[in-house]
């Protein structure tokens, strides 16, 4: 990681879209920019529109054959090019050719990839790196300028939850989550927010790379924990869903001996934690298949150093 002190200037910047091809904010904005460059063009900067999964765009799914956001590790990535290798693992070895390779000079400098989800998140930014000093300006830079709204960042480093994600190629990873939309659709209040926190964070990239001095800061997040899982029978059926009192109440509260599921006769499940968690993605609907049906997350705060840009003299 490079010292905050003497962060280099960000000239390689990505904008992914259609990661999950049902997820249809990102999809539409990126191919919106393809058509339309200028929106997103700044001096001194490369800033590239993809669209990650065209197959899964094309059939509006979230994937074709595997998770194309889980397969950016070393095993999927080496893998051997055969004709029974998942689609979307030839995929990553695609995009990780062109915008990695991971941990490398050459891989690009920000990846920022375009999600939704049905969940009641609101704006959130996705973190990977607690330590990563130049994405927290920058979370601190679009919080101020979203507010009043509230952009929330989830920090995904915990050993147990983290999965290599298309974005982790980069120098500096940003996932842009946004709900709720249901997939398929897009909702022209959600494409606004996401548009407008990709302008302000390559507004301030540019500044960045201009000489702006940013200030030490600190900014409050969600880190992620673990998930809790449904309440299933034998057969793996659901027999309970969220409770009512749970649904939509992302980032707020959760007590242990609160409710969190209910049956279909209305007997309540409790959450049996030892203390307070802050659950969000509440009833993605992305996350059945993989039994998840929300994430906890306790509050930290991060912190960053200065931050200046090393190839600006004084
Ligand atoms: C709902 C959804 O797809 N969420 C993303 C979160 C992320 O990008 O880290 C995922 O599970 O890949
Ligand atoms: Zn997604």
């Amino acid at each position: 990681m490079a010292l905050s002190n003497g962060c280099s200037p960000v000239t390689r910047v990505a904008i992914f879209g259609g990661t999950h091809g049902n997820e249809l904010s990102g999809v539409y904005l990126v191919k919106h920019w393809l058509n339309h460059i200028g929106e997103i063009t700044r001096a001194g900067m490369e800033v590239t529109p993809f669209i990650t999964n065209p197959r899964a765009v094309e059939k509006c799914v979230r994937y074709i054959d595997v998770d194309l956001n889980r397969v950016f590790d070393d095993q999927h990535l080496r893998k051997e090019i055969t004709p029974t290798l998942p689609y979307e693992v030839r995929r990553a070895k695609e995009i990780h050719c062109r915008f990695g390779p991971k941990g490398s000079d050459q891989a690009y400098d920000v990846i920022f990839d375009l999600h939704n989800t049905t969940s009641h998140m609101g704006p959130t930014l996705i973190l990977e790196d607690s330590k990563d000093d130049f994405v927290i300006h920058m979370s601190h830079y679009i919080q101020n300028s979203m507010a009043p709204l509230q952009c929330t960042v989830l920090l995904l480093d915990h050993p147990g939850m983290k999965y290599s994600t298309t974005r982790s190629i980069s120098k500096h990873p940003v996932g842009v989550e946004i709900g709720p939309q249901a997939h398929g659709i897009v909702r022209a209040d959600i494409l606004d927010q996401m548009r407008r926190i990709v302008k302000y964070a390559l507004d301030f990239i540019q500044y960045f790379n201009e000489g702006r001095v940013f200030a030490p800061c600190s900014i409050n997040a969600y880190q992620v924990l673990e998930k809790e899982v449904y309440p299933r029978d034998e057969n793996g059926d659901l027999i309970a869903c969220i409770h009512s009192k749970l649904q939509d109440c992302d980032w707020q509260e959760l007590n242990p001996g609160d409710p969190i599921f209910v049956t279909p006769d209305g007997k309540e499940i409790m959450y049996k934690g030892e203390s307070t968690i802050y659950p969000t993605f509440i009833n993605e609907a992305a996350y059945y298949e993989k039994n998840h049906a929300f994430t906890k997350t306790q509050k930290v705060t991060l912190q960053a150093q200065t931050l200046r840009c090393s190839s600006i003299q004084q």
